[in-house]
C-alpha cells in the first residue's frame, strides 16, 4: 500500500504577538484559517527513509532528515518503536517559505500518512502531541478549518466559520525566515510595552457569521511591520491589491506571501488579474476558505 494525504495552507486572520518568552518563543493569539491550496504527501514502504519533492519551489525544499515531513515520520516511528523505512513524496503547491505553513502542512501530512501505513492506532490527541513537538503551526495543519492557537500557537481551540471567504494570495520573489521576522518584531518593539495577546471578539464573530466585510475590518497581523521592514517591496503588492478592490490586504503570517480578502469569487478573480498585471509579485492564486485539515485521499495497492 501507499497512502496519500492532502494538507492545506493557512492564513492568519489575526496574529497577535506578545513579548519574547525566556525560551525564545512568543506567546500568541493566532487565529488560523485553512485555505484551499494544498500539498499532497504520499508515503510508500521503502528500504530506508527517502524523500522526493515536485512542484513550484521544490528546489528550495531540503530532501534530508531536516525536512519537516521526514522529522514527522521519525517522531512517529520513535513513539511506536517502528523503523521509519518509508519513501515520502511531496507534491507541493503551497508557496515555500511564504508564511503559509507549507512545511508544517507536510509534517502533518507525513504523520497521518505514516500512521495509516503503519496502523499504529494512535489517537488524534497523540498525533496532536507529536505535531506540537514538530512545530508551533503543525497541530493546526492537522485539524484545518479555523482555530485559535494560544501558547506558541500549538494549543488549539476550534472555531466555527459561518460561510466561505475568498482569498487571493500573491507569492513574492524570494522567502522570509520565520525566526528572522520574529527577531525583527523584537527589534521594532524593543522600547515599547508589548500587550498580552488576546483574540478579538469582533473577529471571532465575523468568522462565526461568515461576514467578509466584518472580517476585513478586524484582520490584524502584528508581524506585518517586521515583514515589511525586512521586505519593503511588499508594500507595492499590498497597495496593488487594495487598489483592485480587496476588502483587506495583509501579509500572511511571517510573509512574504500577501493575502487579499475578496467580497466573492468574481471579485477574487478580478483582484488576481490586477495583481498579475501589476508586476509586483511572482505568482498569484485564488483560494476559498475554510479548507479541511489533513485528509487521506487514497491508499493504493503497490
Ligand atoms: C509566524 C507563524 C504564524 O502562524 O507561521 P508562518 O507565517 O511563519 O508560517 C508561526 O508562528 C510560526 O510557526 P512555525 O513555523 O511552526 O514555528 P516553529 O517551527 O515552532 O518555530 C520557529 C521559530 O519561530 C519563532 N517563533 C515561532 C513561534 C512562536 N510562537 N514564537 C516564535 O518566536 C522562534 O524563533 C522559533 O525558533
Ligand atoms: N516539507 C517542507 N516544505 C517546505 N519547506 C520545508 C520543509 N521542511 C523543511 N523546510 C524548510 O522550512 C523553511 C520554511 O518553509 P515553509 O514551511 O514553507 O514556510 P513558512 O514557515 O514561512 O510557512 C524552508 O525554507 C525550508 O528550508
Amino acid at each position: 500500500m501507499s497512502v496519500t494525504v492532502r494538507v492545506p495552507a493557512k492564513v492568519n486572520v489575526q496574529l497577535a504577538v506578545g513579548a519574547a518568552r525566556p525560551d525564545g518563543f512568543h506567546d500568541l493569539a493566532n487565529v488560523f484559517l485553512a485555505v484551499g491550496l494544498y500539498d499532497d504527501v504520499t508515503a510508500t514502504p521503502a528500504d530506508e527513509l527517502t524523500l522526493t519533492c515536485e512542484g513550484p519551489g521544490a528546489d528550495q525544499v531540503p530532501l534530508d532528515r531536516t525536512n519537516l515531513a521526514a522529522r514527522a515520520a521519525i517522531a512517529l516511528g520513535e513513539r511506536y518503536g517502528i523503523e521509519p523505512s518509508v519513501h515520502l513524496h511531496i507534491a507541493k503547491d503551497i508557496p515555500v517559505a511564504g508564511g503559509m505553513a507549507g512545511g508544517s502542512a507536510d509534517a502533518a501530512g507525513a504523520l497521518v500518512a505514516c500512521d495509516a501505513l503503519w496502523g499504529t492506532g494512535a489517537s488524534r490527541d497523540e498525533l496532536l502531541d507529536i505535531c506540537a513537538e514538530l512545530g508551533s503551526d503543525v497541530p493546526f495543519s492537522l485539524v484545518g478549518g479555523a482555530a485559535l492557537g494560544t501558547g506558541r500557537g500549538e494549543k488549539l481551540e476550534l472555531l466555527d466559520v459561518g460561510g466561505d471567504f475568498w482569498w487571493v494570495f500573491a507569492a513574492a520573489e524570494g522567502g522570509l525566515s520565520t525566526p528572522a521576522v520574529y527577531g525583527e518584531f523584537d527589534r521594532l518593539t524593543e522600547n515599547t510595552a508589548v500587550p498580552v495577546p488576546e483574540a478579538s471578539p469582533a473577529l471571532l464573530d465575523a468568522l462565526r457569521t461568515g461576514d467578509a466585510s466584518a472580517l476585513a475590518a478586524t484582520v490584524t497581523n502584528d508581524l506585518q511591520a517586521a515583514a515589511l521592514s525586512l521586505f519593503p517591496s511588499l508594500k507595492a503588492t499590498l497597495d496593488a491589491g487594495t487598489a483592485a478592490g480587496a476588502l483587506a490586504a495583509l501579509v500572511s503570517g511571517s510573509g512574504p506571501t500577501t493575502a487579499f480578502l475578496a467580497a466573492d469569487p468574481e471579485s477574487a478573480h478580478r483582484i488576481a488579474e490586477a495583481l498579475t498585471a501589476s508586476g509586483t509579485c511572482r505568482s498569484v492564486r485564488v483560494a476559498p476558505s475554510p479548507a479541511p485539515g489533513a485528509t487521506v485521499l487514497r491508499g493504493q495497492p503497490l
